[in-house]
């Protein structure tokens, strides 16, 4: 280790700050551009000792476990509570440029589509039961420790106050002090409670979860690995006022908010297309709104994402008929040949992105496509591949949907 002075240049891609070191880029958490800190480095990680020159930008961070001093220690849960609003938002409309520049891309990028403190709706915890109780909250930075929360400000209300009943759920359901994930989903009828990673449930953690959740309001469902436990209601969601029943665990946008931005875009440029196809579908947030006014073909490769879009679009009245098929996209992508029907595409896959789904897209005459990404950097390999084929880009909206986190999402839009 050795303690050096050092002045931050840039934000990097995960949040921290970076100086310039001997042997290369330092990154330094906790830490803004124009600021002088002394540090402790260990090869390129800096620990701040103290700050000589503060940014201007630099705000009081809204929950008291953020940051080295956090209660608890530094939940890892927000890496950039002590950025002013005006450099944050520019910060991760940046990170969407800069990733479409170094694959020589210009398009426009309209402004950040912000998110606001008590918008996330789902939220993944990291739980372990211990002698003194249960811990829920997020493990502090490249550590196993769980920081406890009793606040969080990105987190819906909904979800918050009740932080005390999800630990009791969670007591009653952990057999050992083995650490394990808790995704909240906050539904129209109640909190989804899917755990993952607890092992060895027997008769006497069914029975012991089922009479607290029934003791309890608020709570719809609760499983483990996929396995529903206890569902005194059905967990309701509704995409674009079409209601659908999530899968136990499944994905579903962190937000309300940041999911209508998104298929307001969508939907504003598919516009007038009959024949939809919706790649990466999930459970229907694009595919069911879409279906208000074209036939979609959803493909997805989780079964049961599949068949919770199917349920869905089979119950809802007024929607143009709906296909679903189960298909790895990766392995697999539409051909060219099999796209041909279509005049729109939407595609939103996960972190990796679509880069075989591109080449096939980059062959096929589709006419309108929308790209959906919470990955910068494989948008930009994608868009690359599709604009080397001919297809122009019409906009690009960044979206943030993690407040105070490093993750952007954005929509951009394509025409041939
Ligand atoms: C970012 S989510 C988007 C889901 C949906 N569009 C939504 O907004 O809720 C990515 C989706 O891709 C699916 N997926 C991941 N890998 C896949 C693959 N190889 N083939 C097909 N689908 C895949 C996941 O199950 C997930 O539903």
């Amino acid at each position: 280790m050795s303690t050096e002075t050092v002045t931050i240049n840039r934000l990097g891609s995960g949040g921290d700050g970076i100086a310039a070191g001997p042997d290369g880029p330092v990154y330094v958490p906790f830490t803004l551009p124009g600021e002088t800190v002394a540090i402790a480095r260990v090869k390129n990680h800096g620990t701040v000792m103290s700050t000589s020159v503060a940014s201007p930008d630099r705000v009081s961070p809204a929950c008291h476990h953020f940051g080295p001093d956090g209660r608890n220690g530094a939940c890892g849960g927000c890496s950039l509570q002590h950025a002013g609003e005006t450099l944050y938002h520019a910060y991760k409309r940046g990170l969407v440029v800069d990733a479409l520049k170094s694959k020589g891309l210009t398009p426009d990028v309209a402004p950040l589509v912000i998110a606001r403190p008590g918008e996330r709706r789902r939220m993944v915890f990291t739980a372990r039961k211990t002698e003194k109780g249960m811990l829920l909250g997020f493990n502090q930075a490249s550590s196993h420790h769980i920081v406890d929360i009793d606040e969080c400000p990105i987190s819906s209300p909904g979800i918050v106050s009740r932080l005390d009943a999800i630990r009791l759920v969670a007591d009653a359901l952990a057999t050992d002090s083995q650490g394990f994930r808790l995704t909240v989903l906050e539904t129209l009828s109640g909190l989804d409670l899917a755990f993952e990673g607890i092992r060895k449930i027997g008769d006497k953690q069914r029975r012991a979860v089922t009479e607290c959740v029934l003791s309890m309001r608020g709570i719809a469902r609760v499983s483990n690995d996929g396995e529903i436990l206890i569902e005194p209601q059905k967990p309701q969601i509704d995409f674009g006022g079409v209601p659908v029943i999530p899968p136990a665990g499944g994905f579903t946008q962190a937000t309300k908010q940041a999911e209508e931005a998104m298929a307001s875009l969508v939907l504003d440029h598919l516009d007038k297309a009959k024949r939809v196809a919706d790649l990466f579908s999930g459970s229907g947030t694009f595919a069911l709104r879409i279906a208000r006014t074209a036939r979609v073909h959803a493909v997805e490769g989780d079964e049961k994402a599949l068949q919770a879009l199917d349920h869905a679009s089979r119950h809802a009245q007024g929607l143009k008929p709906v296909t679903v098929e189960k298909r790895d996209l990766f392995r697999r992508p539409l051909m060219a040949s099999e796209l041909k029907v279509f005049d729109a595409v939407v595609f939103d896959p996960p972190r990796a992105g679509a880069e075989h789904q591109c080449r096939e897209l980059a062959r096929s005459g589709v006419k309108k496509i929308a790209a959906v990404s919470c990955n910068p950097v494989t948008l930009a390999r994608d868009l690359s591949i599709l604009a080397a084929a001919g297809y122009r880009i019409t906009g690009v909206t960044p979206i943030d949907q993690f407040l105070w986190s490093s993750h952007v999402e954005a929509v951009a839009t394509l025409e041939k």
